[in-house]
């Protein structure tokens, strides 16, 4: 997977300058929430890791960096209800604000599913931040982000960490599908 994957026909939703002028804005805010608090950042691998790498620069509070894979998707469209695990954090989350970095807040079910797991491995507070967020109306019930730092339509979009059939997550900018 994610080898000679053509170039898809697609737009161009926002350039990379863009987004990183959204993601500095966001950082802003979640600075002003958060304070001064100690955070372990965890990002969610592989979508997290672009989103990560803009906005943890812009954060002022001590961070401690660890990462975690799980995938819904399995590098295709349309994601199932289980989530797999492949990766785990090294760092404890007890009695930690753990904030959760991920590429995009699409079904949630991602989120919504590491947040309660977050919960359970003992961290007293759980933020989460997403580049973007997917506008539609098939959101969980219960589960809201707490932030993102641009929205986009409900299409496949990709770039930025974010992958069209396993490629092109370096792509420059986010892209939806036409
Ligand atoms: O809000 P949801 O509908 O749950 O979708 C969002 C999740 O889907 C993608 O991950 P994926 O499972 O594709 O793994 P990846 O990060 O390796 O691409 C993305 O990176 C999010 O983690
Ligand atoms: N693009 C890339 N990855 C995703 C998407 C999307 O639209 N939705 C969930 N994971």
């Amino acid at each position: 997977m994610g080898h000679n994957i053509a170039w898809p026909e697609s737009k161009q939703l926002y350039t990379e300058q863009q987004v990183s002028d959204a993601v500095a804005i966001q950082a802003e805010e979640i600075n002003r929430t958060l304070a001064k608090t100690p955070l372990v950042a965890l990002c969610v691998l592989h979508g997290g890791m672009v989103y990560s790498g803009l906005l943890l620069p812009k954060l002022t509070m001590p961070v401690s960096l660890d990462a975690i894979r799980v995938t819904r998707y399995r590098n295709t469209t349309q994601g199932g209800d289980e989530l797999h695990w492949i990766t785990r954090p090294e760092l404890s989350l007890k009695n930690k604000t753990v904030l959760l970095m991920d590429d995009i807040f699409d079904e949630g079910k991602t989120l919504e599913y590491l947040a309660a797991w977050a919960m359970e491995q003992g961290a007293e507070r759980v933020y989460s931040a997403v580049m973007v967020d997917k506008q539609h109306n098939r959101k969980p019930q219960k589960y809201k982000v707490d932030s993102a730092a641009m929205a986009v339509p409900d299409e496949y979009v990709f770039g930025m960490g974010m992958d069209y059939k396993g490629a092109w997550r370096n792509a420059s900018g986010i892209w939806h599908i036409v």
